[in-house]
């Protein structure tokens, strides 16, 4: 992407705040003029008040100096306020689309991207951004018309020395392309290694237990100074170019400067030019430097604005695989796998060819081996995840018709690692929707989580971030309500009842049994006192149901279903 480019994709967002530029402008222009005005009172001091020694002049000039400092003051403010309007909301609907466009992507995305980078793009880049809409764009605007001001004033009183004065700059150009390429790149680097960064911490402090009970808080701490180093190194190499600019631009004046004093001192000594005229010119030629030099310099920072809005258009122009069907889903009685193939990628299939049915009143549970495709079943009925041969049947038909809110809102999921929210219990178990306490009340009786929950405070008592003033067992009971208040068609506990104590999983056992009538329940469990109940149980290994039916079907007829019996019996022993 180059600065066009950059400009093209923001016209959308500033076209809304047309007005608002409109009036930062005219602040700019009167701060020029106001500028321009100002260095146009040395002239009249010089020669009218200290040569022709003029008093009327004497009043008049300072109220011409006053009138021009409040109308380069008063320019000033409408623009700083009128473009910081526009650049805070820009942002504000930038942050709002890139999250928007990230929620709508599917699973595998955020399992491909690490936390840390997606949160390092949707700030640090973003503000990055903000350089570019609330700083690059309006100063150099700004720059641009308080030097174009100057210059008239520079013409105006000699325009053979303005040629002198200026020739110079355009040798000023090459140097300038060269040190924008080398920023960019620095640009670019610079906001990876701080994703980088940003990523190593979020690994750090979700990973905190594990550090302590490692002692590992030194290697970790060296991991990230490595980051870090590099990071500043790269840092100082993009401030080395940056801050060649400025001292450049000055050099290449000085010589301007110089020719001008020679000429126009010997115009001065000749009588060809008043003192008054070249004081004037030389003041406002010092000055235009001064914007000539800011202009320049936000070369550099523009080159980090256009990488951080590479990165961003990136996030916003990313489209899910997964769309969804146009129809919507009902209600779910029946579901079936007809020789499902799926891969994560293309080098392993995980599933390969599943066949299974089951229906309303019935519980089915997953057993076997770990890897062995138990959660990708799961991923695939929630639409996690595309197929790649074989049908998925809702009631008969393929579940690739159905919109993913129909039929994601008719499922409800218990997963492995449970999450949870900071915020009250009654929150975290009304998620899906509306907090109804006396429906909150009664799922967290049948997740067994009532008691515990009113020796808490109750249900508006405060949950900690990752439900951390809880207990594992205690968590997954939240997890339980939660998938109960949405009353889903189908239930899926995928290793739910894992952290629980016996007592508390007989009991969610026996409320899953009760639940039976009213929905589909698919159980994945390692512990077989768990599903020993089940209508149907698959053995999945490898990729494969091994062996499907009833635990006394299966005991009777199955010898690879009896093996991974026996071999959990002893496990469990
Ligand atoms: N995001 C992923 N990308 C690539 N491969 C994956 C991904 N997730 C899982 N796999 C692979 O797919 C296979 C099946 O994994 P899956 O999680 O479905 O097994 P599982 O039976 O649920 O295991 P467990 O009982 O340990 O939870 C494994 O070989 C795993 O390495």
């Amino acid at each position: 992407m180059n600065l066009r480019e950059v400009l093209i994709r923001f016209k959308p967002f500033y076209i809304k705040y047309w007005k608002h530029f409109f009036i930062a402008i005219i602040g700019m222009i009167l701060a020029s003029v106001g500028t321009a005005g100002s260095f146009s009172a040395i002239k009249p001091i010089i020669d009218k008040i200290f040569i022709e020694k003029n008093e009327t002049m004497l009043y008049i000039v300072p109220f011409f100096l006053v009138f021009a400092y409040l109308l380069k003051n008063c320019g000033m403010y409408l623009q700083t306020y009128y473009v910081s309007y526009i650049g805070t909301n820009i942002l504000r609907t930038l942050r709002s689309l890139v999250l928007e466009n990230l929620l709508r992507l599917d699973i595998l995305f955020f399992k491909k991207h690490r936390s840390g980078e997606l949160i390092s793009r949707c700030t640090n880049d973003i503000n990055a951004l903000q350089m570019i809409v609330s700083s690059i764009i309006p100063d150099f605007l700004r720059e641009f018309f308080t030097a174009l001001g100057l210059l008239i004033v520079v013409i105006y009183h000699s325009p053979k020395l303005s040629f002198f004065a200026l020739i110079v700059l355009p040798l000023v150009v090459f140097p300038l392309i060269w040190f924008a390429r080398k920023l960019k790149k620095y640009a670019k680097r610079g906001q990876e290694k701080n994703a980088d960064l940003l990523s190593r911490l979020s690994e750090i402090f979700s990973n905190i237990e594990l550090v302590k009970a490692n002692n590992t808080e030194k290697k970790e701490k060296a991991k990230f100074d490595v980051e870090n180093s590099e990071l500043c190194k790269i840092q100082l190499k993009n401030t080395r170019v940056d801050a060649l600019i400025s001292p450049l631009i000055e050099i290449f004046g000085s010589f301007g400067v110089a020719i001008v004093i020679i000429i126009g001192g010997k115009e001065v000594i000749q009588g060809v030019m008043t003192p008054g005229d070249f004081f004037t010119f030389v003041s406002a030629l010092f000055a235009i430097y001064n914007p000539l030099k800011r202009m320049t310099s936000l070369y550099g920072k523009l080159q980090i604005a256009v990488v951080a809005s590479e990165r961003t258009f990136y996030l916003l122009d990313l489209k899910p695989q997964i769309q969804g069907g146009a129809k919507e889903l009902e209600n779910i009685n029946h579901l079936e796998f007809k020789q499902v193939k799926f891969a994560y990628d293309e080098h392993k299939e995980v599933l390969k060819g599943i066949d299974f049915a089951f229906k309303k009143g019935e519980i089915l549970a997953f057993v076997g081996p770990s890897g062995g495709g138990k959660t990708s079943i799961i991923g695939l009925i929630l639409h996690f995840f595309q197929k790649k041969s074989g049908q998925i049947l809702i009631n008969g038909e393929e579940l690739d018709n159905f919109s993913l809110e129909s039929l994601r809102s008719k499922i409800a999921l218990v997963t492995q690692d449970i999450y949870i929210f900071n915020d009250t219990i009654a929150q975290n178990i009304a998620y899906s929707g509306e907090i109804d306490e006396e429906k909150i009340i009664e799922v967290l009786k049948l997740a067994n989580a009532y008691d515990f929950v009113m020796q808490m405070g109750g249900i508006h008592t405060e949950i900690f971030e990752h439900g951390k003033n809880l207990s594992g067992g205690q968590k997954q009971r939240i997890a339980i309500a939660r998938a109960l208040y949405k009353k889903p068609d189908l239930l899926i506990f995928d290793e739910s009842t894992s952290a629980l104590d016996n007592a508390s999983e007989r009991a969610i056992v026996q409320t899953i049994e009760k639940l039976k009538k009213e929905h589909l329940i698919l159980m994945i469990a390692h512990r077989l006192s768990t599903i020993e109940n089940a209508d149907k149980i698959a053995l999945l290994d490898e990729g494969k149901i091994v062996a499907i039916g009833s635990d006394e079907e299966l005991m009777r007829f199955s010898s690879v279903y009896q093996n991974f019996k026996n071999q959990k019996d002893k496990a469990e022993l």
